[in-house]
């Protein structure tokens, strides 16, 4: 018996949040802070849409496709495009953990920034297999990174905190709440609410009356054990400050990340090969983990799940498959290879190009 990844040490961070937060500032921040302590990242890039970025990613969807490309191809609106960029950027996420694994002796951290629209990333299909992939081979955390000035009002607060604590849960990996911007506002407002309901509801009653500040404040007192369980710290992602808090932050939560998943992960070593193998290579496996069936391979699996409906957690068991991802016979064989290819073709019909600056 073996598990998958709780001994590795990269980490790999995915950084959310509403759109303005600072997350793209606090990649930037993170890359210069970890290498100055002597510590490499690799970034990646998640967001199609995004115009410019003040670092030089190593992975950058905009490679693989193009965003404006999609929205015409398709006929979709801004949010929609971002989605399908992400869904077919998911059909290669095999790629991208190999290629990861592969530069694991040279990294330090993964660092990946993530579309401003945060639900068409966290509400994904396409998000959760990204995410889930890379968590099946490196320790995994999300920084929630929350517009410190905006908080200060208590219902965008609470607001801020129903979202996180949603996203924690539905991608099931641990949560740091980045409370940034503190070189704009104290953030000793926030530290108090999340530890103590009194001020918060001292807070609220300047609300008083208000519908939403009662729902807030029942919400607020439903939300005490999840601010227990989190981790939260206050930087600035513009100056630098607290990002040494910030970074212990992250390697707690990846030690309570690899605690976790050693006790739930223990699985058999053909196992363990049969998640991560190519699909070329697929064929003879026959385990799996979790829920999935028993002969899937990760393509089959992650097709299901790219093409189940949104807000869907498990694959559907019976999701369509294109036959060239079934299990077939050899008499199949002709078939195989001739759907493979228009599989294939659709894919290529967005470039990829993996670019890597560790090389
Ligand atoms: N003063 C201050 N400004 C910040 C800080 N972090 C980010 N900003 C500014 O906030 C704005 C948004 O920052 P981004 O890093 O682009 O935010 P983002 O979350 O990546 O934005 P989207 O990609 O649109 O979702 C920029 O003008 C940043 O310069 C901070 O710690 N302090």
């Amino acid at each position: 018996m073996t598990t998958i990844c709780p001994n590795r040490n990269t980490i790999a961070c995915f950084v959310i949040g509403m759109a303005g937060s600072g997350k793209t500032t606090l990649v930037q921040r993170m890359a210069s802070e970890l290498s100055k302590r002597e510590q490499s990242t690799y970034l990646i890039n998640l967001d199609p849409a995004v115009i410019q970025i003040p670092y030089e990613p190593n992975v950058d969807i905009r490679d693989t496709l193009n965003y404006k490309d999609v929205q015409i191809e398709f006929q979709l609106g801004p949010n929609g495009a971002i989605l399908t960029a992400l869904n077919l950027f998911a059909t290669r996420i095999d790629q991208l953990v190999e290629l990861l694994e592969s530069r694991e002796e040279q990294v330090d951290t993964f660092v990946v920034d993530t579309p401003g629209q945060v639900e068409v990333f966290t509400w994904s299909s396409s998000g959760s297999i990204i995410a889930e992939s890379i968590a099946s081979s490196f320790p995994t955390v999300l920084l929630y990174v929350v517009d410190s000035p905006r908080a200060t009002k208590p219902l965008t607060f609470v607001s801020n905190m129903i979202y996180a604590c949603s996203i924690m849960y539905r991608m099931q990996l641990p949560l740091v709440v980045v409370l940034n911007k503190k070189d704009l506002v104290s953030t000793e407002f926030a530290q108090q609410w999340l530890s103590d309901f009194d001020t918060f509801d001292e807070a609220m009653q300047q609300l008083e009356g208000d519908y939403s500040s009662n729902l807030a404040r029942s919400m607020a007192l439903a939300m005490e054990e999840f601010y227990r369980v989190i981790s939260c710290c206050s930087i600035s992602a513009a100056t630098g400050e607290g990002m040494d808090e910030l970074l212990n932050c992250v390697k707690k939560a990846a030690n309570e990340f690899s605690s976790f998943r050693g006790e739930k992960n223990h699985i058999s070593v053909n196992e363990e090969t049969a998640s991560l193998e190519r699909p070329s290579q697929a064929t003879t496996s026959t385990t799996t983990i979790g829920a999935s069936s028993s002969q899937e391979t990760s393509r089959q699996r992650i097709w299901k799940k790219v093409n189940q409906p949104a807000g869907q957690s498990e694959p559907i068991q019976d999701a369509p498959l294109p036959k060239s991802l079934e299990t077939t016979s050899l008499g199949e064989e002709e078939n195989m290879l001739e759907e493979e290819e228009e599989y294939q073709a659709l894919l290529d019909q967005f470039p990829t190009r993996w670019h890597s600056t560790v090389e």
